[in-house]
């Protein structure tokens, strides 16, 4: 019996699932309506199956299902095949600003409405395979909200809380239309859904497994990016480091200030070899800009007495030790760094002979260091310098936001250099093998759900079968016992289990007309005696146990003895002559004495009276039996307790 309180829920919370994609649809934006209107047509054409209009659901629930393929395509086939970029240019189609990762919702979601899309197309009779579908989704929704939680870096869901809400309603109303039309089908469902939900468990421990050291192994790639910037960064400024070094150490064997011409020639010749360099320049001991080379012509000369300058260059001079002047702004865009070089040792009493300043372009060093990675676009590059962010590549793209950091030291100063992977290189450096092995892990899954399911189903209804056919098997034995008892009957006598007259006739007719013989007549002597004084019970006692001594020597002669009515049986001796039938009848007289049955006529055993005749030619069985009679009727005449012949 259906429940009548949930008959019309499912119907409800799938209309409410519909609107409330339907808000997504008219509020959301255009990134979402991709998979919003996938969701609203799956809800659709449930909604529609629900209302019997199953032609309808089906086609309505096409376009949804090829949407989900191609989703599912994107997931597992190889790169080699198509190529993430491929996928994305597909994608791009769609009207709106939207990456790939955004109109795509993850794997476990995209199998969820699969899962949900295929009752009303594929399945005549959704009930059967909507538990395990129902069941699964739920799993398949519940593992994602847990790796939501675990993970850093995840895939996008693709669901905004109406979308996701509107999952949850149409789940909850294939859980409760299940549970209701389910009936007789629960139990064989419920072992196949047992073995069913162990595979797709064991699925998802391996999905998640291999999903992870996917996620690490793209997380690696990151980090190591990360990790070959800032050391290509330090071989870098370690190689132009040497050079300024030895550029200063030049002038030591040039005496006073270095000669414009010789200080022009060398100078462009480090500007030339090193690009970041823009102005090269001499601080003479007293600390004044002597010469100058800058890379552009006409460029105002860097800062010479702001305090940063004064401590580096009293680094320089009080202890010959190279140093640097913070970052400063050359012009408007341009940042700078100013590295100090002693040309000789001097002390605090005795100053060097002087001073070379390197002024560096910050945004050309990085340039370089930018050209020397590969796939800069797959990264966005940043380096700050005390909070402060000097140099990003400024790349557009939606960021990963995992960051990995390295320390980078130009002069005395550190720099910060991180590294971001974009969303769309993350994407596609995930590989497709997880996704893949969750499709066949499901796939598996649901066929040994019907295996089992079917496997189940027939055996109930063969044991069903072998129920029936032992019943009827039962019935007709019992029929034919019943029967043969009907039949025994006809032609017994029920109280002393001997043949009756109507069996007699015919048994002895039979054996009379081809062999004759002879005929016994024996009726127990004042047996109404015996009923008066000692009632119907002990009568009928009496006449089971003279039945019973009688037919022993007239069955040992091959004869038959039945009842012939009231206390009198009668019995046929085959090709018996008088001597045999007289002495068969005296034993029988004999041995009911034996019996040693209170007579109360007499006040001693009960006894019986035979009358016998023999065939001689005579073959009516109604004539011996009446020549018997008439011998009985003289025995009886003479006394009783005897045999008498004819
Ligand atoms: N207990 C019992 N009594 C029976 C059955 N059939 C007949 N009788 C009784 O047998 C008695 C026969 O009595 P009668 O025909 O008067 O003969 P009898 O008393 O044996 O006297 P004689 O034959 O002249 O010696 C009757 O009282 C019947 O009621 C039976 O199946 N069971």
């Amino acid at each position: 019996m259906p429940h009548p309180d949930l008959r019309r829920l499912p119907l409800l919370l799938n209309l409410l699932a519909l609107l409330s994609i339907g808000v997504e649809l008219i509020i959301g934006s255009s990134q979402q309506s991709l998979l919003g209107s996938t969701m609203a047509l799956i809800g659709l054409s449930l909604l529609l199956r629900r209302m019997k209009m199953y032609r309808v659901a089906r086609l309505s629930s096409l376009p949804a299902l090829a949407m989900l393929v191609l989703f599912v395509l994107s997931f597992i086939l190889p790169d080699s095949w198509i190529g993430y970029s491929t996928w994305a240019h597909l994608f791009d189609l769609w009207p709106g600003e939207n990456a790939f990762y955004a109109l795509r919702p993850s794997i476990l979601i995209t199998l969820t409405l699969l899962l949900l899309v295929l009752p009303p197309l594929l399945f005549r009779r959704p009930h059967l395979i909507a538990p395990l579908l129902c069941t699964v989704a739920v799993l398949l929704s519940l593992t994602q909200l847990l790796e939501q939680l675990h993970f850093d870096f995840n895939e996008d869901t693709g669901l905004t809380p109406p979308s996701g809400l509107t999952l949850g309603l149409l789940l909850l109303a294939e859980a409760i239309d299940l549970h209701r039309q389910l009936g007789r089908h629960r139990r064989p469902i419920r072992l196949a859904k047992a073995g069913a939900l162990l595979a797709v468990i064991i699925t998802l421990t391996l999905w998640h497994f291999q999903n992870s050291q996917n996620l690490y192994q793209v997380n690696h790639l990151a980090l190591s990016a990360g990790d070959t910037l800032s050391e290509s960064m330090g071989r870098m400024l370690a190689v132009q480091n040497g050079a300024m070094q030895r550029f200063s150490q030049s002038w030591q064997s040039t005496p006073g200030l270095p000669g414009q011409t010789e200080w022009q020639q060398r100078s462009q010749l480090m500007l030339r070899d090193f690009p970041d360099i823009e102005s090269i320049g001499w601080f003479d001991r007293e600390r004044r800009l002597r010469r100058v080379v800058s890379r552009h012509a006409g460029e105002s000369p860097p800062p010479t007495d702001t305090p940063a300058v004064r401590e580096a260059l009293q680094q320089v001079f009080g202890y010959g030790q190279q140093s640097s002047a913070g970052i400063f702004d050359v012009h408007a865009t341009e940042r700078s760094i100013g590295l100090y070089f002693p040309i000789d040792e001097g002390s605090e009493e005795r100053p060097g002979r002087g001073a070379v300043v390197f002024n560096l372009s910050l945004s050309e060093l990085f340039h370089q260091l930018g050209a020397r990675m590969t796939a800069t676009d797959d990264f966005l590059f940043t380096i700050h310098h005390d909070q402060q962010g000097l140099f990003s590549t400024g790349n557009g793209h939606r960021l990963s936001e995992d960051r990995y950091c390295n320390l980078v030291t130009l002069g005395d100063s550190n720099f910060t250099l991180c590294t971001q992977p974009t969303m769309d290189r993350l994407f596609a450096e995930r590989a497709s093998l997880p996704a893949l092995l969750l499709l066949t892990g499901l796939a598996f899954a649901l066929m040994l759900y019907l295996v089992m399911y079917y496997h189940q189903r027939l055996r109930s209804k063969h044991s069903g079968v072998v129920n029936a056919n032992r019943r009827l098997r039962n019935e007709v034995e019992a029929r034919i016992a019943l029967q043969a008892e009907v039949e025994w009957l006809a032609r017994h006598d029920e109280l002393t289990q001997l043949p009756n007259r109507r069996y007699f006739m015919e048994w002895a007719t039979e054996r009379l007309s081809s062999h004759g013989g002879a005929v016994l007549l024996i009726d127990i002597d004042h047996f109404k005696t015996v009923n008066d004084h000692f009632g119907h019970a002990r009568g009928d006692h009496y006449l089971k146990c003279v039945a019973e001594v009688a037919r022993r020597p007239i069955e040992a002669s091959g004869g038959l003895l039945a009842r012939y009515g009231g206390e009198e049986f009668v019995a046929f001796l085959p090709e018996a002559e008088e001597d045999e039938a007289a002495l068969c009848a005296e034993r029988i007289r004999r041995e009911v004495n034996l019996l040693e049955l209170e007579q109360p006529h007499t006040g001693g055993w009960l006894t019986v009276s035979i009358g016998f005749d023999c065939a001689d030619g005579l073959f009516d069985i109604e004539e011996l039996i009446d020549d018997a009679d008439m011998a009985l009727y003289r025995a009886k005449q003479a006394g009783r307790d005897r045999i008498m012949p004819t």
